[in-house]
């Protein structure tokens, strides 16, 4: 080998083991920069304390996912504790602090203002601020603890406060040196399964091994569902540099999908699990946004068992009667409502629009297809099911808010042809949709309340000035001229009390009626907390309306005078009606509708009134009557009691 060929082989020889050195170099560094991820070991799932799932609800979701995340970690082999932070059987942060547990999962909504629901809100916020502010535990209090926090919320109430509950708590633990090991909002307006399960499945595995070094970094959040926050709790954060994925990429993701979103159009209003729900319930689903359902009272009437109060008080043949809705959603949560919130809830028309020839089709083919199912149902007269199948009234108040789907008067318009009356209720959030509305049957104005506080409680409502939209549609309805009804709701303990309240909303509208039904109880739900001694009896319903009808009197001698007219005591319902308008000289009532004049009328096109449509009401529907509200063509049936007496 010459001299210079084995300079040659030298220098490489040199270079190569200088390039195997600068690996070796790299390999050890990045070796040093990961961290230790500890395997999960059965040792640590069986010495570990329990994780403390710590959750707060109004209407059940957090509660719910609360109970799917014990079993998932259940399944993963550790051990956890669920604590309802309206009522929590021990103190979680205590046992942060001082006792085993060194994880905790914190689960909660947000609710009016932007706040954590009442009374977990004391736990949840006030508590941990105040060990924040305690000096002797100091601001690392928590170092050394984990924590994952899920916000339950919804893009339908005000964008700035989605989810702020779950965003105060995250700061305070982080505040409190606690590290994050996974973050996440649902947003009820849309398909959450998929986003809870990946927070699930980051919680499960974090918690099923022990601490490792790197876990105080917080996680990078799915952009696809948070971009609507900016997540204040990473402002406070310990190790705070912030991921500039986390910033810019952010906004540029956010110009993206609102992009994607025009490209592809309005959506659906029912997301899927919504869709499941709701038929769950008995809903018959029409096109993206509407329902019909077989009210309970058409059953009842078809077996020849008594019809709704709207048989006693206007003459509806409720087995003829159809129970639908245009717009499955609403921008209410009301405490009574009896759909326990599985229908969506928004503010505005955001949705694809069906044609409403086709809604009322579609609902008259499926409310008929259930009808059919009844044939072979015991009781039912082969008569009245014959009869079903020609609908000859639609109740437009299923479910939602049916003025807010943008097609209402033509859906009105198809109704009307096919000769269906139309009694139509609406939630007063609406009022120019209530101006613009042709004439109906009968167009109710839902008062939920007497005064703002109470609406407030009552009805939950998403927009800020629900009370100044109840009053602008009362005094809409004054101008309508055709029948008008003033319905209220009574819920013990909560609306019953302000009758001036009442009156003044009642001068104000001056409708030709006024229902007033005792709440119903509809079981047990996490939607609502109303038990049975929220419902009035029926005879302290009729003590309201006569009171109601004396304090309008007095406090608004401008305003027509009202009288009680009829009551249905099976549905703790009372009818107060215009005297001006309903009440014959001879003093008997005209509360009844003539149907056909009705739509003899709405045809013409020509402008009409209440008075145009009227008839008499008959004696057994009346206030007093030995009936009470029954129709004694019907066959009564008598509940027994548990002491085996019938009442
Ligand atoms: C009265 C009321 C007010 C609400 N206000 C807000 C809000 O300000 N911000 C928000 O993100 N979500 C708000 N929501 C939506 C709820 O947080 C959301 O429906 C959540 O899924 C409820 O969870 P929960 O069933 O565990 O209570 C509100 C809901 C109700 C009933
Ligand atoms: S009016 Fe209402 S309660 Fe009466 S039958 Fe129709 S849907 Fe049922």
């Amino acid at each position: 080998m010459h001299a210079a060929e084995a300079a040659n082989y030298a220098l490489i020889a040199t270079i190569v083991l200088l390039a195997a050195h600068v690996v070796q170099l790299l390999i050890q560094k990045r070796r040093k920069r990961a961290p230790k991820v500890a395997k999960p070991t059965s040792q640590f799932l069986q010495d570990a304390a329990p994780v403390l799932i710590v959750f707060a609800s109004v209407t059940g979701t957090s509660r719910k996912l609360a109970g799917r995340l014990r079993e998932a970690l259940a399944k993963a082999g550790r051990a956890s504790i669920v604590v309802d932070a309206a009522k929590p059987q021990l103190d979680p942060w205590d046992e942060l602090l001082n006792g085993d547990s060194r994880d905790c999962a914190v689960l909660v909504s947000t609710v009016h203002g932007g706040l954590a629901p009442e009374p977990s809100r004391r736990l949840l916020v006030e508590e941990l601020d105040d060990i924040a502010a305690d000096h002797r535990v100091g601001q690392g209090a928590l170092r050394g603890r984990r924590f994952a926090v899920l916000g339950c919320g919804s893009t339908a109430y005000d964008p700035a406060r989605f989810c702020t509950a779950a965003r105060v708590t995250e700061k305070t633990l982080r505040k409190l040196g606690a590290a994050r090991v996974a973050s996440q909002r649902l947003d009820d307006t849309e398909e959450t399964e998929e986003t809870y399960a990946l927070w699930e499945n980051r919680v499960v595995a974090a918690f099923s091994r022990p601490q490792v070094r790197g876990e105080q970094k917080p996680r990078k959040v799915k952009l696809e569902k948070t971009h609507r926050v900016s997540d204040s709790s990473d402002e406070e954060a310990p190790q705070k540099k912030k991921s500039v994925t986390d910033v810019e990429d952010m906004g540029a993701a956010l110009g993206e999908k609102e992009e994607e979103k025009k490209a592809k159009g309005p959506k659906d209003m029912v997301t899927q699990s919504q869709a499941k729900a709701l038929k769950k319930e008995g809903y018959k689903l029409i096109g993206g946004h509407s329902a019909v359902k077989l009210c309970r009272w058409t059953k009842h009437q078809l077996r020849g068992r008594g019809g709704c109060y709207k048989h006693t008080f206007y003459g509806i043949t409720s087995y003829q009667c159809m129970e639908a809705t245009p717009s499955l959603a609403c921008a209410n949560k009301c405490v009574f409502c009896w759909r326990h919130h599985k229908n969506p809830v928004a503010t505005e028309w955001k949705w694809k629009s069906d044609d409403p020839a086709m809604i009322v089709a579609e609902a008259v083919r499926l409310h008929v297809a259930m009808i059919n199912e009844c044939r072979g149902v015991p009781g039912v007269l082969e008569e009245r099911w014959r009869e079903a199948h020609t609908v000859r009234h639609c109740a437009l108040s299923l479910v939602g808010e049916p003025i807010m789907y943008p097609r209402i008067n033509e859906l009105i318009g198809e109704l009307h042809a096919r000769k269906i009356s139309s009694f139509l209720v609406t939630n007063a959030q609406f009022p120019e949709a209530i101006r613009t509305l042709r004439p109906v049957t009968q167009l109710y104005v839902s008062v939920d309340a007497p005064n703002k506080d109470d609406l407030e409680e009552v009805d939950r409502p998403l927009f800020r000035d629900a009370w100044e939209r109840l009053r602008e549609s009362l005094v809409i309805l004054r101008e309508k001229k055709q029948r008008t009804v003033a319905r209220l709701t009574l819920v013990k303990g909560h609306n019953e009390g302000d009758i001036a309240g009442y009156a003044e909303l009642i001068a104000l509208g001056e409708p030709t009626l006024v229902e007033v039904k005792g709440v119903t109880f509809c079981g047990k739900s996490d939607a609502s907390d109303l038990t049975m001694a929220n419902c009035p009896w029926h005879h302290e319903v009729e003590a309201f309306c006569k009171e109601l009808a004396a304090r309008i009197a007095k406090d608004h001698p401008s305003c027509p005078t009202y009288e009680v007219a009829c009551a249905h005591k099976h549905s703790v319902s009372v009818l107060l009606a215009r005297c001006d308008q309903l009440k014959a000289p001879d003093g008997t009532w005209d509360t009844w509708i003539d149907y056909d004049r009705f739509h003899a009328l709405a045809a013409s096109g020509e402008p009409f009134t209440v008075e145009d449509y009227k008839a008499p009401c008959p004696p057994w529907a009346l206030l007093g009557a030995a009936e009470d509200g029954f129709d004694p063509s019907d066959t009564r049936m008598y509940k027994k009691k548990a002491n085996g007496k019938s009442r």
